[in-house]
Formats: C-alpha cells, sequence, structure tokens
C-alpha cells in the first residue's frame, strides 16, 4: 500500500462534498467491524470501503469517457444509466490514484454497487456496509437488516438485493440487469443453504 488509511482519507476529504464524506467514513468502519465478526481482513476492509465511492463525484460523461479511455467494460444499462460504472472506474481510480494493487480490495470497490454472484467474504461485507452504515436511514427494516448483517451475511445480502430491486420497480428501465441475476443466485444459495441444513 503506498498510502495509509489516514493519507487516503485525507485526499478523499477534498473530493467529496461533507455528507458523502460522512458516509464513507461509514462504510470504511461498518466494514471493519463486519470484518472483525466474519473473520476477514480488517485492513482490507477499511481501505475498501473508505475507497468504495472514490468515483462517485465524476460526472456521467467523465464515468464513460474515463471507461472507454481505459478499456473498462460498459454494458447496455450502464451506457443508458452511467453513474452505475462509478464502482468500475473506482476501482481503476483506487489502483491508479490511490496505488491499491490488492484484487480483492478492487473487487470490492468494483461490485459494491450491483453486487455480483458469488462475491468473495470482502465485496459481500462492502456490500452490505455500503447499505447499512450509521448514517443511512432512507432503507425500510434498517435496524432488522442491520442486526441481521452481523448474523448472517448471505441473508443480509439476498435481503439488500431485494429491497433494492423493489425500489427500483419505478423505474424499471434503469435498472443493471447485474443485481437481478445476484438476486437470483442469493435466492438459490439460501434455498439449497434451507435444503441441507433444514434450517
Ligand atoms: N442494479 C441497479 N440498477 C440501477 N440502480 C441501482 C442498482 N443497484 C443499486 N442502484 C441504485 O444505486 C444507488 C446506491 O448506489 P451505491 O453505489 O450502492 O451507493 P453509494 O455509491 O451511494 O455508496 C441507489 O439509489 C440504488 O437505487
Amino acid at each position: 500500500m503506498i498510502y495509509t488509511i489516514l493519507e487516503i482519507q485525507d485526499m478523499l476529504r477534498e473530493k467529496q462534498t461533507g455528507s458523502r464524506f460522512v458516509h464513507t467514513l461509514g462504510v470504511q468502519y461498518t466494514s471493519a467491524c463486519l470484518a472483525m465478526r466474519y473473520g476477514a481482513d480488517v485492513e482490507k476492509a477499511q481501505m475498501a470501503g473508505l475507497l468504495h465511492d472514490c468515483a462517485k463525484h465524476m460526472k456521467p460523461e467523465k464515468l464513460l469517457e474515463k471507461s472507454r479511455k481505459h478499456h473498462l467494460e460498459v454494458t447496455h444499462a450502464q451506457e443508458r444509466n452511467p453513474f452505475l460504472l462509478h464502482g468500475r472506474v473506482g476501482a481503476y481510480v483506487a489502483r491508479t490514484r490511490y496505488g491499491v494493487t490488492d484484487p480483492e480490495i478492487l473487487g470490492a470497490v468494483e461490485w459494491h454497487t450491483t453486487g455480483k454472484p458469488d462475491m468473495t467474504l470482502l465485496e459481500k461485507i462492502v456490500f452490505t456496509a455500503d447499505y447499512i452504515e450509521p448514517s443511512r436511514d432512507k432503507a425500510p427494516n434498517l435496524s432488522r437488516l442491520r442486526q441481521i448483517s452481523f448474523e448472517d451475511l448471505d441473508q443480509a445480502v439476498y435481503e439488500i438485493l431485494a429491497q433494492t430491486l423493489d425500489y427500483l420497480k419505478k423505474s424499471p428501465q434503469d435498472i443493471d440487469e447485474t443485481t437481478e441475476i445476484t438476486y437470483s443466485y442469493y435466492k438459490s444459495l439460501l434455498k439449497r443453504r434451507e435444503k441441507n441444513t433444514g434450517e
């Protein structure tokens, strides 16, 4: 790692508005707590949580331009709704600007918005922390979801995906299908698990 967590915090403070920066720190610390609970690397979780929105301040045109320039994949949904690219461009910026080479951290930054099937532990941690961190207050059943996140991470991931898709129902044209695919994946995973353990 070229920079320490404190140094990256200072760099991001310059780029992000007050509430965005509070959210960033919330995701950093919540990722650390989940890492402690599930036995992931706490330092990596903090770094991934801290950097998850490092490209969020970029305008849609800039996200598209950077993606094209650096040959990052752009799906149809992302072309229609370039905000969805902030994870992928974020992973690129984390590598080139903030000197992160660890693929686990980069993956957690890349997939934090849509999730993806069969996420790594760190990816699930940042995906969940983004939704439950202390300054979030819009999602329904947040206190229950926060509790579940510390009891059963796959269940939490599934419920977050379900709530996100339900919220996006009103503007279906904006949905990135990766979230739908991920939702189906975790739904079957939980069903299989239930069958095997009789839970
Ligand atoms: N598959 C999707 N398609 C379109 N929008 C999505 C999708 N998944 C999440 N969103 C929207 O993205 C927003 C959250 O963005 P996210 O990257 O998770 O958080 P942040 O960048 O603020 O930390 C929410 O408004 C949510 O509705």
